[in-house]
């Protein structure tokens, strides 16, 4: 018996929060199907970093890859949910004496992000020394319950860089809330955006057995 699928992606609706500043999220149904006879057809206005989303490297870096030329692969596959709860940014000190158990994506539970419609004044944000330590356990994805792995306010996004210099791609915005520490199988599968800088994401879990 395999477990039962659980969402974590945040519902996207009019009043989720964009990063400050960002394009809101908006869907409406634009042609009704009393007018057009036959259907109901919406339309959705979007930044690409509202909601559960990935980051394609060119998000972060003019040479890095879209979002349509990411390896799939890297999405769908056994993760393993650690608990990071109460620290205020997580580095290489915080995960070295933790076990892995070989899992090439880790999703950091850090429940610092309580409401998907509420820009969080302070969020778990994640330190520089943070990518070797992953390359070196074999992390290919890091998911992280947060709008973003650096702090608002940054520039440099040290984190981002630390990562993708390490080949670590990036899952943001997912919902751990229900989610015990542990292994899953994980699907979170991006949209193949031609150029894209990144793209929402439908993520789900689901216990690993085996
Ligand atoms: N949307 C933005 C607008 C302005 C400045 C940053 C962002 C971001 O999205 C950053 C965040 N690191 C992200 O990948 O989601
Ligand atoms: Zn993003
Ligand atoms: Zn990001």
């Amino acid at each position: 018996m395999t477990g039962k699928w659980i969402d974590i992606s945040q519902p996207l609706h009019n009043g989720i929060a964009e990063w400050p500043g960002d394009t809101p999220f908006h869907y409406e149904v634009k042609f009704l199907k009393a007018d057009t006879g036959s259907v109901n057809i919406g339309q959705m206005t979007t930044s690409m970093h509202t909601g559960t989303h990935i980051d394609a490297p060119f998000h972060y870096d003019n040479d890095g890859l879209k979002v349509d030329e990411l390896p799939i692969d890297i999405y769908i596959g056994k993760a393993r949910v650690i608990d990071v709860t109460g620290l205020e940014s997580v580095g290489h000190s915080d995960l070295e004496q933790i076990d892995f158990g070989g899992a090439e994506r880790i999703l950091l539970k850090t429940l610092s992000r309580p409401d998907a419609d509420v820009f969080p004044e302070t969020y778990t944000f994640l330190r520089r020394d943070i990518g070797p330590l992953l390359k070196e356990r074999g992390v290919r994805l890091l998911g992280i319950d947060t709008p973003s792995v650096d702090p608002e306010l940054s520039k440099t996004l040290d984190a981002h860089h630390s990562l993708h210099d390490n080949g670590v791609l990036i899952l943001e915005n997912i919902v751990l809330a229900s989610v015990e520490p542990g292994d899953y199988e994980l699907i979170a599968l991006p949209l193949p955006i031609k150029g894209g800088d990144g793209s929402p994401v439908r993520a789900v879990v689901r216990k690993w057995e085996g």
